[in-house]
C-alpha cells in the first residue's frame, strides 16, 4: 500500500470564491435585475437557481462565469492558501489540486492555471488534474463543495469531504459524510485520522 495519504482538493468554492464573485459579477452587469443572496443559494447549479427565479437570468448569470477574467479575478478562500502550503510541507502527505473546468474551456482552464501560479506557486501548477470527471482520479479524500460527485467510476477511490459553500450550507448530508465547515475547522485531524486509518491496515 502507498505510504502517502494522497489529498484531493476542489478549487471553486474550495479555494477560489466563485459564488461571491459570480454574484458580485452579476449585479456589476446586471444591476436591475433580481438575484440570488448568498444566504438563499441552494443548489450546486447557480444557473439552474438563477433560471427557476426567472428563465432569462440563467444566461445572464452563465454569462459572468463565461466572462475572460472571472476566474483569474476571483478571491481566495479565507484559510485556503496557508492551509495547501501547509498541507504539501506535511509529512506522509500528496496534495493535488482536482477542478473541473467549464464545458466552455477557453478562458476558464487557462484561467484556473494562472490562478493557481499567482497564489500558491509553480509547484502547484505541477499538481493540477482539470477533468469534468473526479471519479476516475486516484486519491485517499477529495475536498470538494459539491454535494453529489458522479461519473464512470462507480466506487471511486477517494472519500468525500463535504466542504461547506452557501449552496450546501442547508443540505444535512448522511451521518457517514465528513464536513469541513471552512479552513479554520479542524481539516488536520481528517487528514491525521486517514493516516491512522491506512496505517490500521497495513
Ligand atoms: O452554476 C454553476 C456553478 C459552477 N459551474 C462550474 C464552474 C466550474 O467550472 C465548475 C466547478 O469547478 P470545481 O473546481 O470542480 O469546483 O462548475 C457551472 O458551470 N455552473
Ligand atoms: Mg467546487
Amino acid at each position: 500500500m502507498e505510504p502517502n495519504v494522497r489529498v484531493l482538493v476542489d478549487m471553486d468554492g474550495v479555494l477560489a470564491d466563485f459564488e461571491g464573485g459570480l454574484l458580485r459579477g452579476f449585479r456589476l452587469r446586471f444591476p436591475q435585475d433580481p438575484y440570488v443572496a448568498l444566504e438563499e443559494r441552494r443548489g450546486f447549479s447557480a444557473r439552474d437557481q438563477y433560471g427557476a427565479l426567472r428563465p432569462d437570468l440563467a444566461e445572464k448569470v452563465a454569462s459572468i462565469y463565461e466572462t475572460p477574467g472571472f476566474f483569474l479575478e476571483l478571491e481566495p478562500i479565507p484559510g485556503a492558501l496557508e492551509a495547501l502550503q501547509e498541507m504539501k510541507r506535511m509529512k506522509d502527505t500528496e496534495v493535488f489540486i482536482c477542478t473541473s473546468p467549464l464545458q466552455k474551456y477557453d478562458y476558464c482552464a487557462s484561467e484556473k492555471y494562472h490562478w493557481v501560479d499567482k497564489h500558491l506557486g509553480p509547484e502547484f501548477v505541477e499538481r493540477m488534474i482539470l477533468t469534468r470527471d473526479k471519479t476516475v482520479v486516484s486519491g485517499d479524500l477529495l475536498i470538494d463543495d459539491k454535494d453529489t460527485i458522479q461519473g464512470q467510476e462507480e466506487n471511486p477511490s477517494w472519500e468525500h469531504i463535504l466542504f461547506t459553500c452557501c449552496h450546501n450550507q442547508h443540505l444535512d448530508p448522511l451521518p457517514s459524510k465528513r464536513r469541513l465547515n471552512s479552513w479554520s475547522d479542524n481539516w488536520r485531524a481528517i487528514l491525521d485520522s486517514e493516516r491512522k486509518a491506512r496505517l490500521g491496515q497495513n
